[in-house]
């Protein structure tokens, strides 16, 4: 997958060049690439932004700019992907749907995406317009909080997404064991965890998890996540359809 990010500040995106991501770039399964979004800037102080039209606070993002710099992406992607390639266009913005696991699953199917992160109160709303006409292009928020701009959030999309990539999970660890992935533990949350000792400052591991009982363990670790489920997110559960839960759940 050939991810690129357009940005005022690409060196925010120096994580990837470390732990999972990191790997996978270096073993070709993801290819990122960083840009200077004022590098398509044709003024002295390199000018990103402007005065909202119909007033109001702060800045918006210059559609000239980021016109600029989004064709130029496209051409050098199409260099290396084929003359016809065009990537999915994603605009992290508060305003935008909501980024769930089964968007970064969609995501991961993509051959090549195209981050547009904003700062300021975002781009012009013409620049997903024009590219909406030839691309998908999407407007992805990863929740209801205040953040400086989107790079934070162009970090968890690509984690949430590189994770997913064949090759990018070790043998140990596959996705088809996420808190989110279809299964029976499907729309959980984990449940508790543990480790070596047994016991540590007096705290015990649950002596199921001892017992070597898959079944019981299995029960066990399926009762905990239900029920930390139905305390913090309990509208998770009501997604759970009735065959979702059986009877035994239903004492939990
Ligand atoms: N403030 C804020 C909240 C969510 C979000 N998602 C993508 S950019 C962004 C910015």
């Amino acid at each position: 997958m050939r991810v690129d990010i357009i940005s005022i500040f690409p060196e925010y995106f120096a994580p990837l060049d470390v732990s999972l991501m990191g790997k996978a770039r270096e073993r070709g399964i993801l290819d990122i690439h960083l840009h200077q979004l004022r590098d398509w800037t044709h003024d002295v102080h390199r000018t990103v932004d402007d005065t909202p039209y119909g007033g109001g606070p702060g800045m918006v993002m210059k559609p000239e700019v980021w016109g600029e710099a989004v064709d130029a992406v496209i051409d050098g992607g199409r260099a290396a992907l084929g003359a016809d390639a065009l990537p999915r266009l994603i605009v992290p913005t508060p305003s935008g749907r909501p980024f769930t696991q089964e968007v970064a699953l969609e995501y991961a199917g993509e051959p090549w995406l195209l981050f547009a992160p904003a700062r300021y109160e975002g781009i012009d709303s013409r620049v997903v317009a024009e590219y909406g006409e030839r691309l998908r292009a999407d407007e992805v928020s990863i929740g209801d909080y205040v953040l400086a701009g989107g790079e934070a959030a162009v970090l968890v999309m690509v984690e949430a997404v590189g994770r997913l990539l064949p090759g990018v999970l070790g043998n140990a660890r596959s996705v088809a064991d996420d808190s989110f992935a279809p299964g029976a533990m499907a729309n959980l949350l984990e449940g508790p965890v543990y480790t070596k000792p047994p016991v540590w400052r007096g705290h015990e591991v649950p002596e199921v998890l001892l017992s070597g009982h898959h079944g019981r363990i299995a029960r066990w670790r399926r009762d905990e996540a239900l029920r930390r489920t139905l305390d913090r997110r309990p509208e998770l559960v009501a997604r759970l359809d009735r065959d979702g839960l059986d009877k035994h759940d239903r004492r939990v």
